[in-house]
């Protein structure tokens, strides 16, 4: 028969060390979090059985003789508090009281006139403002000594005078440590009817238990950890030594401060959950910590490795808890942090579990005069911070924000990272950010060479900005972005293939007090800073007319990104962009400019960076494998994609995502626009980069963003019938994404003709959206005719650029050299493109890839026309070795091979 426990009598045993079940197994005593949370007292025994202590809110209890009479002197619900306190605090008798300060107070009473007192030189105000009180009114002596130091303290212990020696550790706000087992063994040897009192406030009995290393009387202000809901205020006393538990009991029925039964009620509650509390909030306390130090701030907290006495507090305490402080350097500067917090609360007190923010000087310890301040060695800039149970990484931003904007920290370019600013160039915040030697801008030492695919999009143009999923490649045509160092404190841009721009502007001049500062991880808000864009076009691009719109947007999209993203720096750079693409045909031009645009603004704010190169598994083994695909990581893909995303919104008002996702990501993918109830983002699609594709450019220029408008005025005027078209076209992309994924099974020759069916049918609603244009019918009719039989479609937003063909594998080469011909003679320029290539590249950075054969010079020299504008990149340090003038005069046939010669791109 197995044994039965009897649970009755299991219950019965006391706690914290229920009696062993067998001799050679024996229970270990509960660990303090399990005792936190076991709220039981067997000598009383609830008669319902209640889970929680219930609330005797009674000021009298019947009867004569009884174990309570009145509540002053004994309330159940406090003695069900007091028994668990002492429980946890390695007590023999814990009392209950209105407050910390009420606690000091009854212990304080133990004093006569004529004794001494020694406490710490670093005592919370309160603490020492009821001293005061007693040394002028009650005849005591108070030496205040620095209790850090068991030095300090023994000249002051008097064999017969002193009557009480008051400590804390550690000290509040400067969290130094006090060897409390050491002093109270000097004390006991030297005035051996001296008590020990210990403030253990900023531990509570969960991280120290003074009792343990022979403190006579330990209190704490409960409206801290214990209770840990800033919604009671609750001292408490514990002692193991029978004659002061009955002096204190005496007091305390004699002044009446007794805890409430309905503080002691949440009190209790509250004391349940302290372990988890103080556990979440010391780790927390030490990111924060560890944080601010490596900023460079003097920061004090015994968890970390510099903080005096962090032997000693290792040795005595079970943990570092939650509080520390740090200091600024100027008053000032502090008073802006903390008033600079969003999530941390400013207020006094700590234990909550939110948040706290505080200048001791102002708030907590202004009740000491700024001389004892001063002489205490309390700095004036110091602030406290109490931390709750909020998300670290919530609670270290917010903290980041307002060290920034108070101008305590600044982004480093070069470390990648917020340092320290040197108090006394806090006044300069924002101009602190730009100081770079000798000028305003930052010396950029390195030039990017970034390039990013066209697109052509199957199916779902148009429907895509409203929710219809798309279907979308890479094509073999790209854009390429290269940015120089100039290092004159300006900033200028070339756009080769529109018109040959070039603009420079003084980086000093641009409108950054337009802009809202972005913090370095911070996003950029779904809508566009519309003052900066006002600014920009009534400053930087002023002198651009109307005619040359292009540019004027191109350029628009650059400078807004430069500023959003080069506050900190302010680069001073030449960037230039030249394009295989053809601009503005619907090829996704704006996307691919916009991802190298973006990509190049990151690199230089280093928000993204270039991987190390790994090491080589052996000597013949390449560095990168897939011709450098993957080689950036995927976040710094998705972060340029975000940015790339806001320069299509200027260039484009209402992009679906689409164009800036292909350029970046390459490949062939299936796109669906967030926001519309149903799955939104990308989907590879692995069987589109065998198809083959003519691309035909009508050569009609037209402007995206009108285009795009255009068919969202008709949905808003005809919203059923255009409703009626996006599913249609919905059904038509969802066919095509089964039809290419199946396509092994579905047979290739199926594949195709279902392919060309979809085609013309989604051009048919293409024109019933308004944005097909003659060029593109002709094309289409031309490609249509005999002997060609093929199917076209517009692709992009249409309204004229080009017109996309299906190819079948049995296209004759023949017949394709006849329908090149007679598309050219029609003026149309066509292209034969292969699709599903790499999205967004970048020339890797490492002289180990960059190809020393490579002719980074001028390809063709004698067809070569140097700058035109005088003095144009100037600035420009180095450019023997730089590949801007290569790049910007290299043949535009001869591009993509040049840069691809040039050494290793390194792909998303
Ligand atoms: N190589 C480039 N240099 C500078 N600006 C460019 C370049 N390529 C594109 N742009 C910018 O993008 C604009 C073209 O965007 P638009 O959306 O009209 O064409 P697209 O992106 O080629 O077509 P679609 O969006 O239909 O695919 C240009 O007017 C210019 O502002
Ligand atoms: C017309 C459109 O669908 C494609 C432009 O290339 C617009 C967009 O998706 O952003």
């Amino acid at each position: 028969m197995s044994p039965t426990i009897d649970t009755k009598t299991a219950v019965q045993h006391d706690l914290p060390t229920p009696d062993p079940e067998s001799p050679l197994r024996p229970r270990q005593p509960y660990r303090l979090s399990t005792l936190c949370v076991t709220v039981e007292n067997p000598s009383m025994k609830d008669q319902y059985g209640s889970s929680s202590v219930p609330i005797y809110q009674s000021a009298t209890f019947k009867g004569v003789g009884n174990e309570y009479d009145y509540s002053r002197s004994g309330n159940p619900t406090r003695s069900h508090l007091e028994h668990h306190i002492a429980k946890i605090s390695s007590a023999a008798r814990a009392f209950a009281v209105s407050s910390g300060m009420a606690a000091l107070d009854v212990i304080l009473r133990l004093l006569k006139p004529g004794d001494e007192v020694i406490a710490g030189d670093d005592l919370y105000g309160g603490t020492n403002r009821l001293l005061t009180f007693i040394r002028t009114h009650v005849g005591v002596t108070v030496h205040h000594v620095d209790t850090t130091d068991p030095n300090a303290v023994i000249p002051f212990i008097h064999p017969t005078k002193t009557a009480m020696v008051l400590l804390e550790s550690p000290t509040n706000p400067l969290l130094k440590i006090a060897d409390l087992a050491l002093i109270s063994k000097e004390v006991k040897e030297r005035a051996p009817n001296a008590i020990v009192v210990v403030d253990n406030t900023m531990m509570s009995p969960y991280l120290q238990r003074p009792l343990e290393h022979g403190a006579d009387i330990v209190y704490d202000s409960a409206t801290k950890y214990l209770s840990g809901h800033h919604d009671l205020m609750a001292g408490l006393i514990t002692c193991n030594r029978d004659d002061l538990a009955k002096q204190i009991a005496f007091t305390i029925n004699s002044v009446g401060n007794a805890l409430t039964p309905i503080d002691c009620f949440l009190l209790l509650r509250g004391v349940k959950t302290m372990a988890v509390r103080m556990d979440r909030q010391q780790t927390t306390a030490q990111l924060v910590a560890t944080y601010l130090h490596g900023l460079g701030f003097k920061v004090h907290y015994p968890g970390l490795p510099d903080h005096p006495g962090r032997d000693i507090h290792q040795r005595i305490a079970d943990g570092n808890g939650a509080v520390l402080s740090f200091e600024t350097g100027d008053k000032e500067m502090s008073e802006k942090i903390v008033g600079g917090t969003r999530l941390w609360g400013i207020s006094v007190s700590f234990g909550c579990v939110n948040s706290l923010i505080s200048m001791p000087c102002v708030m907590s310890h202004a009740s000491i005069d700024p001389a004892t301040r001063a002489a205490r060695g309390l700095p004036e800039d110091l602030i406290r911070l109490c931390v709750g149970i909020e998300d670290a990484s919530d609670l270290l931003d917010d903290l980041e924000h307002a060290l920034v904007d108070a101008g305590a920290i600044a982004l480093s370019a070069q470390q990648n990272k917020y340092v320290r600013v040197q108090p006394g160039h806090a006044a300069l915040n924002k101009a602190v950010e730009q100081l770079a030697v000798g000028s305003s801008s930052q010396t950029v030492e390195q030039e990017w060479f970034v390039s990013a695919p066209g697109k052509v999009i199957l199916f779902g143009e148009h429907a895509v900005v409203h929710g219809v999923t798309a279907i979308a490649a890479a094509v073999d045509l790209r854009c390429y972005g290269l940015v120089t160092p100039r290092n004159d404190g300006k900033l200028s841009v070339r756009f080769n293939d529109i018109d040959n721009f070039y603009a420079e502007w003084d980086i000093e001049s641009l409108p950054w007090d337009a802009s809202v500062v972005l913090g370095h991880n911070e996003r950029h808000p779904e809508d566009l800073d519309q003052p900066l864009i006002d600014a920009l076009h009534t400053g930087p691009l002023k002198e651009l007319g109307v005619e040359k719109a292009q540019a004027r947007n191109a350029a628009l999209a650059f400078l807004y990104m430069y500023i959003k993203l080069s506050s900190a720096q302010r680069p001073s750079v030449h960037f230039a962009a030249r394009s295989t693409l053809p601009v503005g045909a619907g090829l996704g031009s704006s996307a691919s400019f916009s991802a190298c645009a973006a990509t190049t603004l990151l690199l230089l704010s280093e928000r993204i960076v270039i991987p190390s190169i790994p090491a080589p598994i052996s000597a013949d083994h390449p560095h990168l494998s897939h011709h450098g695909r993957y080689a950036l990581e995927r976040h710094s893909a998705e972060e340029a994609n975000r940015w790339a995303f806001i320069a299509e919104k200027i260039l484009h008002g209402n992009p679906s995502g689409v164009d800036n996702s292909v350029a970046v990501f390459g490949g062939a993918l299936t796109y669906n626009r967030p926001g519309f109830g149903k799955p939104s983002g990308m989907t590879s699609i692995q069987g589109f980069g065998s198809l083959r594709f003519l691309l035909t450019n009508s050569k009609v220029p037209r402007d995206t963003k009108k285009l795009v408008a255009g068919v969202g005025l008709m949905k808003q005027e005809q919203p059923e019938v255009v409703g009626a078209i996006l599913d249609a076209i919905e059904n038509i992309s969802s066919q095509a994404k089964r039809s290419l994924a199946d396509s092994s099974e579905f047979g290739r020759d199926n594949l195709l003709r279902d392919l060309s069916a979809m085609i013309n049918q989604n051009h048919k609603y293409l024109v019933s959206l308004g944005v097909s244009h003659p060029s593109l019918e002709k094309i289409r009719e031309k490609t249509a005719a005999p002997p060609y039989n093929l199917s076209t479609k517009l692709t992009g937003a249409g309204g004229g650029g080009c017109a996309v063909t299906l190819i079948p594998d049995n296209f004759s080469d023949s017949a394709m050299k006849d329908l090149l011909a007679e598309l050219s003679e029609c003026g149309f320029d066509p292209y034969l493109t292969s699709v599903g290539g790499s999205g967004l590249g970048v020339l890797s950075p490492y002289a180990e890839h960059r190809n020393p054969s490579a002719n980074s010079g001028v390809a063709n020299q004698g067809q070569v026309t140097p700058p035109e504008t005088p003095g144009e990149g100037a600035g420009s340090p180095d450019l023997d070795n730089s590949l801007r003038v290569s790049f910007e005069f290299q043949p535009v046939s001869e591009l993509s091979e040049w840069a691809s010669d040039l050494g290793t791109w390194l792909y998303v």
